[in-house]
């Protein structure tokens, strides 16, 4: 059998995405999910994402880091589908979907700038060098001197396998800071193990965390990431955030087809 899938890529986080609106995909199938997005035998991808009707809403976003394995929300993820979905014909400039986490509202423009809500955060646990919160994903937010130099993948995986994260683990992300509201963020992803160009629930963990800890008091905020720029903006009440939209570009690559029985 064939499989017909599309590449999308948001500021270099890149998946593989699939129209399952008529159920056809295997979606316990582990094994093939990873043959998928591995970049040598599959077509390449740090995670594919179903695109799945909902009775309610416009569309529903299932997803699968590039382990196999189905996993918490992708920021980034989220925004590839709502360009994927208005490639597809379902939504127009604006979208209501499910995911994970629950409901997300989107808007795309005319580039191709995709603005998705976030869900609201209000539990944030502030240590002496790093903060964790949950944006959708898990995230250790850490800020550093050397990140240009810092061995993500080894750094990365000595926090996410430590016992402060236990079985579940977590997604890490070093952050230095070139500006009152400009940071530059490096993460190493849990269930693609090892950095990845860019992650969206990552850049709102950090804008997030860098604000509620005073390195900034701005709520627009400019993040770096290696494959381009993010915003991420947020109203804060009280140690609550919300309305917390992750802004980018969503691009498409390319589409083809793929033989199953590799
Ligand atoms: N790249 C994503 C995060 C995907 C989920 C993460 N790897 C996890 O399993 O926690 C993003 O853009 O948010």
């Amino acid at each position: 059998m064939q499989l017909i899938f599309y590449k999308y890529q948001g500021t270099g986080n890149d998946f593989v995405m699939i129209d399952n609106r008529t159920d056809f995909f295997p979606k316990n199938n582990t094994k093939l999910v990873e043959q998928l997005c591995d970049r040598r035998f599959g077509i390449g991808g740090d995670g594919l994402i179903l695109l799945e009707n909902h009775p309610q809403y416009d569309f529903k976003m299932v997803y699968y880091n590039s382990d196999g394995n189905e996993s918490s929300m992708c920021g980034n993820g989220g925004r590839c589908l709502v360009a994927f979905a208005k490639q597809m014909g379902v939504i127009d400039n604006k979208a209501k979907f499910e995911a994970v986490d629950g409901y997300h509202y989107a808007t795309i423009d005319k580039d191709g700038i995709v603005a998705l809500q976030m869900k609201d955060v209000d539990t944030i646990k502030s240590e002496s060098n790093y903060t964790f919160l949950n944006t959708g994903s898990p995230h250790h937010v850490q800020l550093v001197d050397n990140l240009a130099k810092l061995d993500i993948k080894t750094e990365g995986a000595k926090i996410r396998y430590s016992d402060l994260y236990g079985k579940a683990g977590s997604n890490v992300n070093f952050v230095y800071q070139l500006a009152s509201d400009i940071f530059a963020v490096r993460t190493y992803e849990r269930g693609v193990e090892d950095e990845t160009l860019s992650c969206g629930t990552g850049v709102t963990a950090v804008a997030i965390a860098m604000h509620q800890t005073g390195k900034t008091n701005n709520n627009i905020i400019d993040l770096n990431v290696e494959g381009g720029k993010l915003k991420v903006q947020f109203d804060v009440d009280n140690g609550k955030y919300t309305n917390v939209f992750l802004i980018g570009p969503a691009t498409f690559v390319f589409e083809g087809k793929i033989n199953l029985d590799f």
